[in-house]
């Protein structure tokens, strides 16, 4: 995934300014910056939720500036998973539901056998019939991991999905995100403030102001708190 050059304005506030980058496959990056930084203006726009206002973002060989809405839709619905901080599942819906949903709304029926593997995976198999309201805040966000990766997407993008978790409980979704990556080489873009969930990830890059400011690779908790106190 690259982003060239992406400018978006918002009247006369201008969120991302200039921004160019390139995500490799199969690679966790976590996106950090201070309140305002841009990071959440990032996220939608490198995912189609967004158009920039100037600039081209890419996704494999795909341009999404040249997709008109229908198309920009199926390709988020097909090769992009979103986890956001609230877990965003729906209430009335049992687990198994919400985790099938998107195959459900791209018209694909869900395979039994990999329902039941991805919630084995998530931790949730005995908890398929629950509905949300009857699953901890970590349950919640695994289900939602369960649903980002059900169509196994080329790309996962997390919003914040450990900030309404204790540590232990973040800890066992950041593991889900890294392997992810690790046994299904699928690219993770993780926008985090706290730099303990930042450590997972391969490069942490530096947002500020609009703009990518640093990149650490193979970011220690230290480095990762030491670079965000000089931002
Ligand atoms: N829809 C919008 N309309 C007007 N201004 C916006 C809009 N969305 C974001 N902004 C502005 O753009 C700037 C960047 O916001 P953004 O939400 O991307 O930052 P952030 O780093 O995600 O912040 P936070 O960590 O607080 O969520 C801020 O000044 C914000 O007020």
């Amino acid at each position: 995934m690259r982003l060239e050059a992406v400018t978006r304005a918002y009247g006369d506030v201008t969120a991302l300014r200039e921004v160019t980058w390139s995500f490799p496959r199969g690679g966790l990056t976590a996106v950090m910056g201070p309140s305002g930084s841009g990071k959440s203006t990032f996220l939608h726009c490198a995912s189609g939720l967004d158009r920039p206002t100037s600039g081209s973002v890419r996704i494999g060989e795909v341009d999404l500036g040249t997709l008109k809405e229908a198309r920009l839709t199926r390709l988020r619905r097909e090769r992009i998973g979103f986890v956001f901080q609230a877990f965003n599942l729906i209430p009335s819906m049992s687990v198994e539901q919400n985790v099938t949903l998107p195959l459900r709304l791209a018209g694909r029926d869900p395979d039994p056998a990999r329902v039941a593997a991805i919630l084995r995976r998530v931790g949730l198999a005995e908890r398929a019939g629950h509905r949300p309201s009857e699953l901890s805040g970590g349950q919640q966000q695994r289900a939602a991991i369960a649903r980002a990766l059900i169509t196994e997407p080329e790309v996962v993008f997390a919003d914040e999905p450990t900030g309404a978790l204790d540590p232990r409980t973040a800890r066992d979704v950041l593991r889900l995100l890294r392997e992810a990556v690790d046994v299904s080489g699928q690219t993770v873009v993780l926008v985090t403030h706290d730099p303990l969930a930042a450590a997972w990830a391969d490069s942490a890059v530096f947002l500020s102001e609009g703009r990518v400011v640093d990149e650490l690779t193979a970011p220690t908790v230290e480095q990762l708190l030491r670079r965000w106190e000089t931002l």
